[in-house]
């Protein structure tokens, strides 16, 4: 496999906003409700994923804990592709963040 799981999901994606049935597609679905459908299932998986993790004492509820958070990123990527938006100006920022943090001479120092 030579994609990423994100590059592989964000193809799918981009082909469901354009080319899918509603019916039979649930991310469609979610692009034929509207932004407000998407962020209210981006503030339900937020608070399973905070849920999720208060209880993560066990095997079970941390394999509980990986799937909400699954849930969240999923659902943040197709608010992400709702607004043209994808993954990679995410990982941008984070890497322009992580190149300003100079976060692996500060780890050594200290
Ligand atoms: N990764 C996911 C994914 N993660 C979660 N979900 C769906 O997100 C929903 C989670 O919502 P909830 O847990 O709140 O369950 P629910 O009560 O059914 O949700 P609602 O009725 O409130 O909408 C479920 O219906 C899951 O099936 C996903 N649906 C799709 N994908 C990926 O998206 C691709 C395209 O999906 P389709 O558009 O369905 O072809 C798929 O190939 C998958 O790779």
């Amino acid at each position: 496999m030579n994609d990423s799981v994100l590059e592989q999901l964000d193809r799918v994606l981009a082909a469901r906003k354009t080319a899918a049935d509603p019916e039979a597609s649930y991310v469609a679905s979610l692009h034929a409700k509207g932004l407000n459908k998407i962020l209210e299932k981006v503030g339900e998986e937020a608070t399973e994923t905070i849920l999720a993790a208060k209880d993560a004492s066990d095997e079970t509820s941390r394999a509980e804990l990986i799937g909400e958070t699954a849930d969240l990123w999923f659902h943040s990527l197709v608010m992400l592709s709702h607004l043209n938006l994808s993954y990679r100006e995410v990982l941008q920022e984070l890497e322009r963040r992580f190149d300003l943090s100079g976060h692996d001479e500060k780890a050594s120092r200290q």
